[in-house]
């Protein structure tokens, strides 16, 4: 079974955090997220997270700290997932490689049908504020 590494990103900017909705026809297309994808070989967490970011939302960020790595087996893949706090810098946000996004307070994520993946990352973001 495929296993990867992927990075993602919870940017904060004025009490809001961008989330991002997944393309039609992605694996689990049209589901919440937090931006980012998968670490290149090259790559440490923080180095793929501004790439990512950039190339799907046009933002530059600064990386800060680890939230979490959650590991979740999806039917066909397992996906290691490394979240951090990042805080936006500059940029106007674009949907370059994702189907939507918004800011959101941290009361307003459970509203959101994210990746199965990350509902222990929405949990402990809900829990601890
Ligand atoms: N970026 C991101 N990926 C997630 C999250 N939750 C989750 O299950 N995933 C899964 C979906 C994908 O199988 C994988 C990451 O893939 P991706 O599509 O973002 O990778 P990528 O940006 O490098 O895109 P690509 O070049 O492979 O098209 O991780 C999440 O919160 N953020
Ligand atoms: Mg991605």
């Amino acid at each position: 079974m495929e296993v990867i590494r992927v990075a993602a990103a919870v940017i904060e900017r004025n009490a809001e955090i961008l989330i991002a909705q997944r393309p039609e026809g992605a694996h689990m297309g049209l589901k919440w997220e937090f931006p980012g994808g998968k670490i290149e070989p090259e790559e440490d967490v923080a180095g793929c997270l501004k790439r990512e970011i950039k190339e799907e939302l046009d933002l530059n960020i600064e990386v800060g700290q680890k939230i979490t790595v959650v590991e979740h087996h999806y039917h066909d893949k397992t996906v290691i997932l490394h979240c951090h706090w990042c805080r936006y810098l500059n940029g106007d946000a674009k949907a370059l490689a994702c189907q939507n996004f918004k800011w959101v307070r941290l009361d307003e994520l459970k509203q959101y049908d994210f990746a199965d993946a990350d509902r222990p990352v929405v949990r402990l973001l809900t829990e601890d504020h």
